[in-house]
């Protein structure tokens, strides 16, 4: 999909395509779509991480409880998205053994108890371990710090999924 099929998308099939690309949260497309035309998809993203960067800490906050927990309930009950349970799985949390599950789910526990948020990372460039690894580093963070850092990380969520969505479409 070349930028100029993009910008000539209606808003419906603008947020059908791209409602996902922030987990959950299709205002974030729905806002974006009034910056057409986008010169590149570069441009577009940062429409994208401009908006979320002009969100209030409870906007932000809200972003982040859009996502499912890591190898958590959604994953469980076959509720995932079909984005989410994909990185979910290319980054081994799919195939967890019963005490691997447990401990990071434990972690998850304690981390939003502390944050009031669930821990969030781009799956698709971690595994298991550097997970697991990175929540227990992050759990020590001020709250500032950590709400800034898990933005970042949607917002590299959100790149993987807008390339891997024109990138799809190219091949159309
Ligand atoms: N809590 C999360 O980090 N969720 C996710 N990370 C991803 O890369 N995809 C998700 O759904």
């Amino acid at each position: 999909m070349d930028i100029g099929t993009v910008n000539s998308l209606s808003y419906e099939d603008f947020v059908d395509v791209f409602g996902n690309i922030v987990e959950k949260c299709p205002l974030v497309a729905a806002a974006v779509w009034s910056q057409r035309p986008f010169s590149n998809l570069a441009q577009m993203e940062t429409a994208v991480n401009d908006f979320i960067d002009s969100l209030t800490v409870s906007g932000k906050e809200g972003v982040l409880r859009c996502h499912p927990c890591l190898a958590g309930r959604e994953l469980h009950s076959g509720s995932l998205t079909a984005d989410s349970r994909e990185e979910q799985r290319q980054a081994g949390l799919t195939s967890l053994d019963p005490a691997e599950a447990e401990h990071l789910q434990r972690l998850n526990v304690q981390y939003k108890q502390r944050f009031g948020f669930p821990f969030v990372i781009c799956a698709r460039l971690n595994d298991r371990a550097t997970i697991e690894h990175r929540l227990v580093e992050r759990l020590a963070n001020e709250p500032t710090q950590e709400l800034r850092l898990a933005i970042e990380e949607v917002k590299k969520i959100c790149r993987l999924r807008l390339q891997s969505l024109v990138a799809w479409a190219n091949k159309l």
